[in-house]
């Protein structure tokens, strides 16, 4: 089977040069320009390379675990009952609250270095379990520190739109005005934050109340994003096309209209089967009508304390073939390409000249084995800005 016929793109027998952490030339080994001929070389020995990986959508900064709330709901409790006994996303924000920011750093770590070992080179990571401002901002804190502290490049995400807190149970006007706005024009201040995003759910945030927000991020130019569609279609879809939206995310019950405003904006389809799977859910997001409709889809981890403890996009990508049917081409698109698109990151995520070198390379005879293998990561070496890490 032609390889280049499943839209891999691969070039057999070939070569790239990096210059200053860039691509400065990519092709044919035989076709290499005679000005690169003596530069220093690295025999790869005819592995497949790869754009370095990227988890464009993640919650990985957290306090505290939900493995407690794994048993209950399999010992039977429905979410009313978790909820009752303290369970739930307002639990994970009781634990971040109470966690410093070397607390989260520290516990994030591992999750991020169980991502970098499969070839990530870049890691979007949102707020989202403060759901006050000062934990809010704690968290992103310790986003950018990660960014640091590991050879990663880090997008942060301001997501106080994620649940309602007790204290403004009566109040959602006061929470979306005192916490969400008022704290996003802060932390913008602050640099901490890249894009903006949002829980549009019936459990969560309307539509209206999410296009409030997302006015007031493009006042400030931040790009939005949103997870919507994941348990029902409120029309989030279309809200956040209608605000050139880089990516909605999750969309098991996307529509027609939905995907329509997402061809027409523009805006990446963000799909997370660590959630699908997880919540044992059904209804599968509809990827042959996305696909048809021109919509790029990208896949991520999701990784979350709740509904996605995954830290792995290998077996992202295997989940996104098997449980949604898409091509291993489309799976590795999805955490490469069309990932630094839902992040509008024009830098990375394709072997072309300019963009970084951030790689990866790998011990596999066919692309397809890094979709089609559950629980094996056969990353030879990360490159990330040109240098092996
Ligand atoms: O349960 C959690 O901690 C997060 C749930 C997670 N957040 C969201 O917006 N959708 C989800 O599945
Ligand atoms: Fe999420």
């Amino acid at each position: 089977m032609d390889e280049k016929s499943m839209g891999y793109g691969l070039v057999e027998a070939g070569c790239l040069v990096v210059d200053k952490g860039r691509i400065a030339w990519v092709g044919p080994e035989a076709d290499l320009p005679v000005s690169y001929a003596a530069a220093p070389r690295h025999d790869l020995g005819g592995r497949l390379v790869t754009p370095g990986l990227i988890d464009c959508h993640t919650h990985v900064v957290f306090g505290g675990d939900r493995a407690r709330e794994f048993e209950m709901r399999l010992e039977g409790a429905d979410y009313e009952e978790i909820a009752r006994a303290g369970g739930g996303i307002l639990s994970t924000v009781r634990a971040t609250r109470a966690a410093s920011e070397d607390d989260l750093d520290e516990t994030a770590l591992p999750r991020v270095d169980a991502l970098l070992a499969e070839g990530v080179t870049t890691l979007e990571i949102k707020s989202g379990y403060g759901l006050e401002l000062e934990t809010e901002l704690r968290m992103l804190r310790a986003a950018r520190r990660i960014g640091r502290e590991r050879k990663v490049s880090v997008v942060t995400t301001w997501l106080a739109a994620h649940a309602l807190p007790p204290e403004y149970a009566e109040d959602r006007a006061g929470y979306l005005r005192d916490v969400v706005i008022a704290g996003m024009e802060r932390a913008h201040d602050e640099g901490l934050i890249d894009a903006v995003d949002g829980f549009c759910e019936g459990i969560a945030f309307s539509p209206e109340e999410m296009a409030q927000i997302f006015d007031r991020a493009a006042a400030l130019g931040l790009p939005v994003k949103l997870h919507a569609e994941q348990l029902s279609d409120l029309g989030g879809a279309v809200m956040a096309a209608q605000h050139h939206a880089l990516s909605v995310d999750h969309l098991e019950y996307l529509g027609a209209d939905g995907i329509a405003a997402m061809a027409a904006s523009g805006t990446v389809a963000v799909l997370l089967p660590g959630a699908f799977y997880t919540l044992r859910e059904t209804q599968a997001p509809p990827v042959a009508a996305l696909r048809a409709a021109g919509v790029p889809i990208a896949l991520a981890t999701d990784c979350n304390p709740g509904t996605s403890p995954l830290t792995s996009l290998l077996l992202t990508m295997n989940m996104g073939a098997t449980l949604f049917r898409m091509m291993p081409s489309d799976c590795l698109s999805g955490i490469t390409r069309n990932a630094a698109r839902a992040l509008g990151l024009a830098d990375r995520g394709v072997i072309a000249p300019g963009l970084r070198a951030d790689l990866a390379i790998w011990d596999v005879t066919h692309p397809a084995e890094l979709s089609y293998r559950i629980g094996f990561n056969p990353l030879h070496a990360r490159i990330y800005g040109g240098e092996i890490v």
